[in-house]
């Protein structure tokens, strides 16, 4: 599995920088946020080609360990091969996810989470850096 940050201490309003590489031919990566792995305010899986989607991003959370609904987005800025940076916020409310080409989206805090704690990834995506700002 992929790198795991723990206590990170990201409160509301504060930035979280993640630059990485997309394996050539990568399939789908994931980038979870939240408390623990159990409750994961955003799990973050752009698909280039898995579980039948295709380059299609696949958001969701978990709560206590049980999926919530999945929101699919429309954009897709992304190629196999590629370093590339994304950043996301929070709020009480939403967190919002900036990603290249300009690209945004928000998806609701539906574990109305304050602190995130909690950072992995895993599939072929391999963390360089992450900025707390
Ligand atoms: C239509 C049929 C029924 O409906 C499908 O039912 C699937 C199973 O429930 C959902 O899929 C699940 O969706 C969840 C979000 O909701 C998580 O993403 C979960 O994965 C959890 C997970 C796996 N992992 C490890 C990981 C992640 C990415 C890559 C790799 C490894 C290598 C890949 N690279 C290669 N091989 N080169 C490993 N981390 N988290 C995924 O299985 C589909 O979305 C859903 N589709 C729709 C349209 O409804």
């Amino acid at each position: 599995c992929g790198i795991v940050c723990t206590n990170m201490g990201v409160k509301a309003g504060k930035r979280i920088g993640v630059k990485g590489e997309i394996a050539a031919g990568a399939k789908s990566f994931v980038l979870n946020l939240g408390k623990d792995q159990a409750n994961v305010v955003l799990h973050f899986n752009p698909r280039f080609d898995a579980h039948g989607d295709v380059r299609t991003i696949v958001c969701n959370s978990m709560d206590k360990g049980e999926w919530g609904a999945e929101q699919r987005e429309s954009a897709f800025p992304f190629q196999e091969g590629t370093n590339v940076e994304m950043f996301i916020t929070h709020d009480p409310s939403n967190l919002t996810i900036a990603l290249p080409n300009n690209h945004q989206f928000k998806f609701p805090n539906r574990l109305g989470l304050q602190v995130i704690d909690f950072l992995n990834a895993e599939g072929d995506f391999t963390i360089k850096s992450i900025q707390l700002e």
